[in-house]
């Protein structure tokens, strides 16, 4: 379970963490919708230990993150920009986190080869970043972040640069991969459909507070969302496609 109790942050005058409190059962995927500045980066910031808070406390199964340093945390932040490294190949950069944990080399060609198949990435395995597309690249930094089984994933708009096609592709396969490993996830998005998808619980962000919704219908029903909205948008649209004067 990851418990976040009464997170604060602000710069000099401005409060971009208002008393963020959640609670994420492990396995779970917690969408997180919110307008462009509302603080929906820093929070998974914070959570990933790149910056300290004012107060409040993150704690992971009962432990207190508070002085666990980020690359102990196993908390992995991806953002929209998959940032791999150059020189390695799709292969090495997928198995890095394992040679850092010093795993048996016949283990990570093992792991490395079925996530490489998990991601349809097989025959990419020798390119360079340099060599791969948008959709390519996100999908080797996704394979990257998990193989290793992080405690939680913070996704910031990660498939925000990709084209339609393909962002509905990586939502497959992000769906099928967070069932399969049982990931548990702060999944930050602006985009309604995507929350909807992705989402096992939802949240609403709007100037540093995190509203929490106890279900489904109750994110869709709270008109600050936007979600009802939207909805109404493609009902109208596709009665204009259907319309027969
Ligand atoms: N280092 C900083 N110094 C001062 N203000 C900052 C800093 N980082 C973020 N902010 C401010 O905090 C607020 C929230 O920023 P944040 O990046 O968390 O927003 P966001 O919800 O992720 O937005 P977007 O969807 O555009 O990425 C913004 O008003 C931003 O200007």
């Amino acid at each position: 379970m990851l418990s976040i109790q009464n997170l604060h942050k602000a710069y000099s005058s401005q409060t971009v963490l208002d008393q963020v409190s959640l609670e994420l059962p492990q396995g779970q995927v917690l969408a997180v919708l919110g307008r462009s500045g509302c603080g929906k980066t820093t929070l998974l910031k914070a959570v990933a230990g790149l910056f300290p808070t004012d107060a409040g406390s993150i704690n992971w199964a009962g432990k207190s993150m508070g002085a666990v340093p980020p690359r102990e945390r196993e908390m992995v932040y991806l953002f929209q920009e998959p940032l791999l490294f150059p020189h390695l190949t799709v292969f090495e950069n997928i198995a890095y986190g394992l040679r850092v944990r010093k795993e048996a080399d016949a283990e990570v060609q093992q792991k490395v080869q079925q996530m490489l198949q998990e991601l349809e990435l097989q025959e990419h395995a020798q390119k360079k970043s340099s060599q791969l597309s948008g959709g390519q690249r996100q999908r080797v930094a996704f394979g990257r972040a998990i193989i290793f089984l992080p405690r939680v994933l913070l996704l910031d708009e990660p498939f925000a640069s990709l084209d339609a096609h393909t962002r509905a592709n990586m939502q497959t396969l992000f769906l099928r991969l967070a069932r399969k490993y049982g990931i548990t996830a702060l999944f930050v998005t602006h985009d309604v459909k995507e929350a909807l998808l992705v989402g096992d619980q939802f949240a609403y962000m709007a100037a540093g507070k995190l509203q929490l919704y106890t279900s489904r219908e109750a994110f869709i029903e709270d008109p600050q969302t936007g979600v009802r909205d939207e909805l109404a948008f493609w009902n109208t649209i596709d009665q204009k496609i259907t319309y027969q004067p």
